[in-house]
């Protein structure tokens, strides 16, 4: 069949190109060959918060003096992760799909031509663009024993059924440390195995150090500075000879790009796929390597479909137009779902500096009336980094228990470049714990 605009992947990404182009009168196709909503609503963003959110509700509660007992029932946990997954069915999510007037195509979609997509041997035209949004697949390490060996990815560690006895988690990235702290809380005995000497490597160094804390409170084991070499069922041997064991086994080493190749599509602004003659080709989301995040891929999705509606018309997207993702250089945030919690948008410190810029940095912990209300003995960290030739932001991290609804106001003064000087007149309602922004421009000078 022929359509405007072919869709390849129907996760959150291609689901939201299809969305703003089919709204905008395009005829639209989106191809899926697994289940509308993609790897983040049944295996990845809403089953992991799922399992992580009883755990944080109980410890957050029992961390104020007057509540008293509280337990965790890991089988009802598990129902309610089950819940938002639609017991691993999408018949809702193409149905939204359907009543938004997006055509749905189920099977396998490849690129076999210039404005040319076939699936399962049928040939479908796009007369204005193509647009690969097909995610990425978990990155396998070269580890002896490896192919013979079943393992979880994160796929497992979000849909397991019951609780394993005990879980070793290799990886010390966003999943690694997630889903230890999930199984953990939920009653597994889990061994974290962290190459480095910190888990959250590419986050500001006093990150890792405070989520270590946090899971061995839980009775993680965290070992540091421990490299695998060889699996086999139910052990885990590292370079140095020492053997973990656990009943599973959850490789969480990172992701790549859902290509032919496992290269990313790289992009512009605008999400047109470099090297591609005509302007027909686009990519949005994990394909292209930008930010492995649902919200910034399904912003470079609204990017993509405006421009390619506006393009429909002629004109071209204008720098921090609809039609741009800008941001993505910028302003990425992420939360980083653990007790304490990670948030922190824009450029490290370190990254500031290796750029050339001329940065201050300020450091503080969450202390003000706000967190001591919150938590008895609230403990937590901020760092602020800024411009000093320009005195806006660069980038900002806060560690702490529900620190991730300060972040919005983090990335609106990074993208609105807004300056510390008129930042201060943004005042902090008493007592909540975002009077820490108060305590930083003090700290910052003003
Ligand atoms: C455990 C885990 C937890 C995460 N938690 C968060 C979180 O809390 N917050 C956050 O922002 N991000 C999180 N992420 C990242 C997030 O899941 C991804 O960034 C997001 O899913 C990317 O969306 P996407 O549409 O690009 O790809 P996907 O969600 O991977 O969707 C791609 C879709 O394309 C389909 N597809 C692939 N190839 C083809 C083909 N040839 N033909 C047809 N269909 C095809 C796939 O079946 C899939 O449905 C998490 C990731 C993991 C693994
Ligand atoms: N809350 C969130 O926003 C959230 C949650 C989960 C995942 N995600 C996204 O999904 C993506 C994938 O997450 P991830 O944790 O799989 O990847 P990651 O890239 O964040 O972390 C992978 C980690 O594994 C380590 N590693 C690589 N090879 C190894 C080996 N052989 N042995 C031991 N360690 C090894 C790396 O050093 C790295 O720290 C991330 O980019 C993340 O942004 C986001």
């Amino acid at each position: 069949m022929d359509f405007d605009v072919i869709v390849i992947g129907g996760g959150p990404v291609g689901e939201n190109v299809a969305w703003r182009t089919a709204a905008g009168g395009l005829s639209t196709a989106m191809v899926e060959k697994e289940l509308v909503g993609g790897e983040c609503s049944y295996w990845a963003c809403m089953p992991s918060k799922a399992l992580l959110r009883s755990g944080h509700a109980l410890a957050a509660a029992q961390r104020v003096k007057g509540v008293v007992g509280g337990s965790l029932d890991p089988r009802a946990v598990l129902e309610r992760r089950t819940g938002f997954t639609s017991d691993w069915d999408d018949t809702g999510q193409v149905k939204w799909a359907e009543s938004v007037g997006i055509h749905v195509v189920r099977g396998e979609g490849e690129v076999t031509g210039e404005r040319e997509v076939t699936v399962g041997g049928e040939v479908h035209r796009a007369r204005l663009a193509v647009v690969v949004a097909t995610g990425s697949v978990p990155k396998m390490p070269p580890l002896e024993g490896l192919d013979d060996t079943p393992v979880w990815t994160s796929r497992e560690a979000t849909s397991a059924r019951t609780v394993p006895e005990s879980l070793v988690v290799l990886g010390g990235g966003v999943v690694g440390v997630e889903m230890a702290q999930a199984w953990a809380r939920l009653g597994s005995k889990v061994t974290l195995v962290v190459s480095g000497d910190r888990p959250l490597p590419r986050m500001e160094d006093f990150v890792g150090p405070l989520v270590v804390e946090g899971l061995r409170a839980d009775g993680v084991e965290v070992l540091l500075n421990a490299r695998a070499a060889a699996v086999e069922p139910g052990a885990l041997t590292l370079r140095d000879g020492r053997v973990v064991r656990g009943a599973e086994i959850l490789v969480a080493t990172g992701r790549v790009p859902a290509t032919k190749d496992g290269k990313p599509l790289v992009i512009d602004d605008t999400g047109l796929v470099s090297g591609v003659d005509g302007r027909w080709l686009y990519a949005a989301g994990d394909v292209t390597g930008r930010a492995l995040l649902t919200h910034q891929g399904k912003y470079q999705a609204r990017a993509v479909g405006s421009a390619i509606l506006e393009r429909s018309r002629g004109s071209e997207p204008e720098p921090w137009s609809a039609g741009q993702a800008n941001a993505d250089h910028v302003a990425v945030p992420q939360v980083v779902f653990t007790d304490p919690e990670v948030a922190f948008v824009g450029h490290t410190a370190a990254e500031a500096r290796a750029a050339g810029r001329d940065v201050k940095v300020v450091d503080l912990d969450i202390a003000v009336a706000g967190s001591s209300l919150h938590a008895d003995g609230y403990s937590g960290k901020t760092r602020m980094v800024v411009d000093e030739r320009t005195r806006t932001l660069v980038g900002v991290t806060f560690v702490g228990q529900d620190v991730a609804e300060l972040l919005h106001a983090a990335t609106i003064a990074i993208v609105g470049e807004v300056t510390v000087d008129r930042l201060w007149h943004a005042v902090p309602a008493y007592p909540t714990i975002s009077e820490v922004w108060l305590r930083m421009l003090e700290a910052y000078g003003l």
